[in-house]
């Protein structure tokens, strides 16, 4: 066959594809009509994991789960878009790996915001200027981001989903070797990450290390600068148009961020494998084992803890602590409605969602 005849082939076959996709929009519309008057809600995560594994199971072609998952995604995030159009704050600056994890969510279509501060998204999520923000949560190099669990205990937004992102870096410049390479600009924490990178491709000559406020702000200056390079994320290098020299240039391959999509209020069914975090503020008291006693239930139900963190009472005189859970499990699952039935004067549920591996 030559080329043009294969491409013939293919041509077909996308015709087809979008006939398919045209008439799957038509009945994602009633979807919308329908929740519209029951005023349901549009984004339903543990619908997508359940087509999405459905998907997985019955394909016997090339696609493996991750390119299903990534172009079903992608659907999904149009179909809302047909709903309702929803709009998403997001951790800024554009190019951030927020911006990344909120694109890989929410499509290339929805309308985003970018704010400053996880402060400010939670704000807009709070007061309903938005439909969802996306902010960090943790690196698994790094550990938790206390700003985002202490803004969870001091404000009413609540957790739909959860989704984790691999961080990897990558040299973008517009100089064609290393050599040609005067300024290198990052943000401090990206050159520590990439200090190995660096060592071996700049043993000869040492560019100036110049430190800016994200990664994307070093694109920016990057892409203004022909003998500049960045170290950023590729969404950044893709936005300022940049030529990446090196990809994946993190010492460490496993980095890997964990998000939070917030809404004002959380509405997910059970998924069948699902993860809920909450917020215990525990009375105040010198008895010993008030903490170990309260796990002790959890253990009791047998529901299986995976994150304790403790936090301070801002403001308070006193060296108390609320502590931030997550557990195993959907929050209406017997076992965990008998920890509730416990202690539901310390609980606040912040949220149940699809656990994301
Ligand atoms: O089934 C729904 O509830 C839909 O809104 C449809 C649909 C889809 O495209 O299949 C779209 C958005 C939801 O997040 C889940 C699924």
């Amino acid at each position: 066959m030559t080329l043009d005849e294969v491409r013939k082939e293919i041509d077909k076959i996308d015709d087809d594809l979008l006939q398919l996709l045209n008439k799957r929009m038509l009945w994602v519309q009633k979807v919308g009509e329908i929740k519209n008057k029951s005023k349901e809600i549009i984004y339903r995560p543990e619908r997508e994991k359940q087509i999405i594994e459905r998907l997985n199971n019955q394909s016997d072609g090339l696609l493996s789960r991750d390119a299903i998952e990534a172009i079903f995604l992608e659907i999904f995030a149009t179909a809302r878009n047909i709903e309702l159009p929803e709009r998403i704050a997001y951790l800024g600056p554009e190019g951030s790996f927020t911006h990344q994890a909120a694109e890989s969510r929410f499509g290339a279509l929805s309308e985003y915001m970018t704010l400053p501060t996880i402060k400010s998204v939670f704000e807009a999520v709070e007061t309903e200027r938005v439909r969802f923000g996306v902010v960090p949560i943790e690196n698994n190099q790094e550990g938790i981001v206390y700003e985002t669990v202490d803004l969870l205990n001091e404000t009413n937004v609540n957790i739909a989903a959860e989704l984790k992102i691999p961080v990897h870096f990558c040299l973008a410049t517009e100089a064609e070797n290393p050599a040609k390479i005067k300024r290198i600009y990052s943000k401090d924490i990206a050159f520590r990450q990439c200090r190995g990178f660096l060592n071996k491709y700049f043993e000869q000559h040492q560019p100036e290390e110049i430190q800016v406020e994200s990664t994307s702000k070093a694109a920016k200056l990057a892409a203004e600068d022909p003998e500049a390079a960045a170290i950023c994320s590729e969404i950044a290098a893709k936005l300022f148009r940049i030529p990446v020299l090196f990809h994946n240039i993190e010492d460490n391959s496993n980095n890997r961020t964990r998000f939070f999509i917030l809404s004002k209020k959380f509405e997910n069914l059970p998924s069948g494998n699902d993860k809920t975090t909450l917020i215990a503020r525990l009375p105040h008291t010198d008895e010993a084992g008030v903490l170990a006693s309260f796990l002790q239930d959890f253990k009791d139900f047998n529901i299986n803890l995976t994150k304790i963190e403790s936090r301070p009472y801002k403001g308070d005189e006193d060296f108390n602590f609320w502590f931030f859970i997550e557990l195993l499990g959907y929050f209406k699952d017997d076992n965990f409605q008998k920890v509730l039935e416990k202690h539901h004067e310390s609980i606040k549920i912040l949220g149940s969602y699809v656990r994301n591996a």
